[in-house]
């Protein structure tokens, strides 16, 4: 998928919901879960169990959602990630090389940066978008707000401390979408494997995205 096309999905979906599951089964009833709760986008965070066979199967049940990899930190596991079937890369930081391998792929992948500085080179190397992580711990949507005047050119996805509760004000500030993953898979419904209780937080997460319909790449 071309960078334009990611780009019109994102704006399209809002969110993207991160699985980081410590069980195999674990990772595909959470990830089943948000699907049935109307998200498309998710992200397998690569530290999860088996990720490679995660992301596979997630593949295989869940048709019409697109799966990604996260947490990538080396060319080698973003091979590995592409090789088992992720349609769309996360890594933590800013890695040209990983950067031009996905573009020369023509699979999008979105680097996580925190300063001005690292947002420019992530975007200018070719990241399909930039991840702003971790946006709670470094100003939350004012900080969002503060890059969005220089850099309103720049699609960026707030993540790391986004909540239910916080995504509209996100989108509202001008990111292109957000991810999450603690606030959508609370620990008490995960250990008491109440899956209705997360896909209903999905539900609820994307009612609250629809009344932010303002493209924050259209001037
Ligand atoms: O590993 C990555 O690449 C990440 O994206 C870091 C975090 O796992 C997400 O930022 C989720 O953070 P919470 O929504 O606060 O749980």
């Amino acid at each position: 998928m071309n960078t334009q096309l990611w780009l019109s999905l994102l704006w399209q979906q809002r969110v993207i919901a991160v699985v980081r599951s410590g069980r195999l089964e674990q990772g595909i009833q959470m990830a089943k879960a948000v699907a049935a709760g109307g998200i498309q986008l998710i992200e397998v965070t690569w530290n999860s169990d088996r990720a490679p066979e995660l992301i596979a199967q997630l593949r295989a049940e869940l048709p019409q959602c697109w799966i990604g990899a996260g947490t990538l930190l080396t060319v080698a596991q973003q091979q590995e990630a592409i090789a088992a079937g992720a349609q769309f890369l996360f890594t933590p930081h800013v890695d040209i090389s990983m950067i031009k391998t996905a573009a020369e792929q023509e699979i999008p992948l979105v680097a996580g940066a925190l300063s001005p500085t690292e947002i420019v080179q992530a975007w200018q190397a070719g990241a399909a978008s930039v991840k702003v992580f971790p946006i709670e711990a470094m100003g939350g949507v004012a900080y969002i707000q503060a890059l969005r005047a220089p850099l309103s050119n720049i699609p960026l996805i707030p993540t790391g401390g986004i909540t239910l509760e916080n995504t509209p004000a996100f989108l509202q500030a001008g990111a292109i979408s957000v991810g999450l993953s603690s606030d959508l898979f609370p620990k008490t419904a995960l250990l008491q494997e109440n899956w209705e209780a997360i896909a209903l937080r999905a539900k609820n997460l994307i009612q609250r995205t629809q009344h932010n319909q303002q493209n924050p790449l259209k001037p």
